[in-house]
């Protein structure tokens, strides 16, 4: 990356601007403005009423009318997508065109060929992106690294992981709609399969996935993923059951147990448990909030973000597969 694209190498602060002014923007927002090194100078949306209305509440400088106005302003250097996920490819790449690093929500987007060109844009203008996946960036989730790479827990032998919540739904919202990228496949299937794709930290070799659908999108996945060397893993992700965002990693020694994955309960530190063959649990907990700061600044920074991308566009293809499986009510080997 040449210097001026690099943040890093910038003596004032990187300046975001933001599109999108719905539930996940007011809490990002407010970790943009903590973070060290970071601005946020506009804001855009639909409406220049409501574009207003959030800077203002927010102490944003600029509440802009429409998103091209946005990713085209020069007081704007990166920039933190927050729509809907079939709208995430469309303006991560129109930003990326306009030599805006990108901070996209997941899922980074609904298919792996726009996940796959989203990158490309970005290498083409080199611009730095990342997905919004916070966990991947929370101090313990480094533990469950180490843990795994130490071969702490022995022989992997099998991985599950379950994310859901329990609607109800407000109206017009993105997740029961189709044509927005609607259904837990791509909302919650994002972190299960994500979480697989981090403890393996490859691609599955074949893939078997089932589905409940209501109202057009995907409401219940279950799914199964055979890796090499014998390790297996499955999912589960849903609007039908209430909140679960844990795993269990089994090896030949112990287990790795987790219920907080996703983000920690409110309230309480980050915590996991590993089980031995003797029935002891020991709990482990970590301290630190601020998952979402440390990826806005790894972002910003100079490292490396390969790993990061290849773990997204990685979760991106197994989605795809899993959605093939569907489509095609059979094990795809991929
Ligand atoms: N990382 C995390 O922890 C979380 C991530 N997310 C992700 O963030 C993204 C946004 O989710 P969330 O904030 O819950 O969604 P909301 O529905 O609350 O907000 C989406 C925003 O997108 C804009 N938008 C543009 N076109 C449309 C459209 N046709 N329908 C609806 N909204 C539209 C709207 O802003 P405006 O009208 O101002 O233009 C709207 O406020 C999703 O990809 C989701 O998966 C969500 C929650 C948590
Ligand atoms: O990413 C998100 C955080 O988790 C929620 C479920 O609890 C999702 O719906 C949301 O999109």
């Amino acid at each position: 990356m040449h210097d001026e694209s690099s943040p890093k190498n910038r003596t004032s602060p990187v300046r975001f601007g933001v599109l999108g002014t719905g539930r996940i923007t007011r809490r990002l927002v407010a970790d943009l403005q903590s973070t060290d090194g970071v601005e946020v100078t506009a804001i855009a949306s639909r409406t220049a009423e409501r574009a207003k209305w959030y800077a203002d509440q927010f102490g944003i400088a600029a509440g802009i009318a429409g998103y091209d106005a946005l990713i085209k302003r020069e007081d704007v250097d990166a920039v933190y997508i927050a729509l809907p996920p079939s709208m995430h490819a469309e303006w991560s790449i129109g930003a990326a065109a306009q030599k805006k690093h990108i901070l996209c929500e997941k899922p980074l987007t609904v298919s792996c060929e726009e996940a796959d060109a989203l990158d490309r844009a970005c290498r083409e203008n080199q611009v730095r992106w990342l997905d919004a996946t916070g966990w991947l960036h929370h101090e313990r989730t480094e533990t469950f690294a180490k843990w795994i790479a130490e071969k702490h827990f022995g022989e992997i032998g099998h991985i599950s992981a379950a994310v859901s919540f329990y609607q109800p739904f407000q109206s017009d919202e993105h997740r029961l709609d189709p044509k927005l990228g609607g259904g837990c496949l791509l909302d919650l299937g994002w972190y299960s399969g994500g979480l697989i794709r981090f403890v393996t930290g490859k691609m599955p070799t074949a893939i078997y996935a089932d589905s409940v659908i209501r109202e057009g999108v995907p409401q219940r996945i279950t799914a199964m993923m055979w890796f090499d060397n014998n390790v297996t893993a499955t999912l589960s992700c849903g609007y039908d059951t209430a909140s679960r965002k844990w795993f269990e990693v089994a090896g030949s020694v112990s287990s790795l147990i987790c219920d907080d994955f996703t983000r920690p309960w409110a309230d309480r530190p980050a915590r996991c448990w590993v089980h031995d063959a003797a029935g002891t649990a020991q709990e482990h907990s970590f301290e630190g909030q601020q998952q979402e700061r440390r990826m806005i600044a790894k972002l910003i920074s100079d490292e490396p973000l390969e790993s990061l991308q290849r773990q997204a566009l990685d979760t991106q293809r197994i989605i795809d597969a899993m959605e093939e499986s569907i489509r095609q009510e059979q094990r795809i080997v991929i």
